[in-house]
């Protein structure tokens, strides 16, 4: 089997059981994860090949463990990531917290990473209104976007990817490519 040559690395970070895996699952495979939860351990890869025009991104995904245990083991997952998406569960306050968390280290410490913020679990709300813990209000102080698909989120990310890698070649020496700290993608994923 040949190694696929991956374009960007892409890091995906959140609290324990907020729905990373079932993500990642959900967009390569196309199937929901059923049966008792199986937390990750240490993290798991998977390269995705995406359309972008007439080119193809080969997306790096690092689906790291949420128990903060791998906390510092993550810190090793994002390093030299083009794009984080940073998860948490629309139904549980503190998972918000700890994704306020990895967007401040994302931001002290991967300039060169963009950050999707993703809100996970909209089927639940969907269900019963009164289960959201999270605003949309809450997010719009440091996010902007739109709800979307998980095609369209990692659509986004290698689109993105592509225009930075392109600015790179054209723009002059110097110029910092880094995302300007207003200016997180926020994503509020439901299922295709
Ligand atoms: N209702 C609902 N349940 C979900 C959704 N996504 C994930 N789950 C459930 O939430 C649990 C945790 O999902 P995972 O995808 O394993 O969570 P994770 O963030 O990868 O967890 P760690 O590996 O511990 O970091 C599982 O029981 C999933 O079936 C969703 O969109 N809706």
């Amino acid at each position: 089997m040949s190694a696929m040559r991956v374009d960007a690395k892409v890091v995906m970070l959140g609290k324990e059981s907020v729905g990373k895996t079932s993500l990642v699952e959900r967009y390569v495979h196309h199937r929901f994860l059923v049966g008792p939860y199986q937390n990750t351990i240490g993290a798991a890869f998977v390269a995705k090949p995406i359309q972008v025009g007439e080119k193809v991104i080969t997306l790096g995904i690092w689906d790291t463990a949420g128990s903060e245990r791998y906390e510092a083991m993550s810190r090793i997952y994002y390093r030299g990531a083009r794009a984080a998406i940073v998860c948490y569960d629309l139904t549980d306050s503190s998972s918000f917290q700890r994704a306020k968390f990895w967007v401040k280290e994302l931001q002290n410490c991967e300039e060169h990473c963009r950050i999707y913020l993703c809100g996970t679990k909209n089927d639940l709300i969907e269900g019963d209104r009164s289960l959201r813990q999270i605003d949309y209000h809450d997010v719009q102080d440091f996010a902007e976007g739109e709800p979307s698909s998980t095609d369209e989120l990692f659509q986004k990310v290698a689109e993105d990817y592509n225009s930075s890698a392109f600015q790179y070649m054209t723009e002059e020496p110097g110029v910092d490519l880094g995302q300007k700290k207003d200016s997180i993608f926020y994503s509020c994923c439901h299922s295709n």
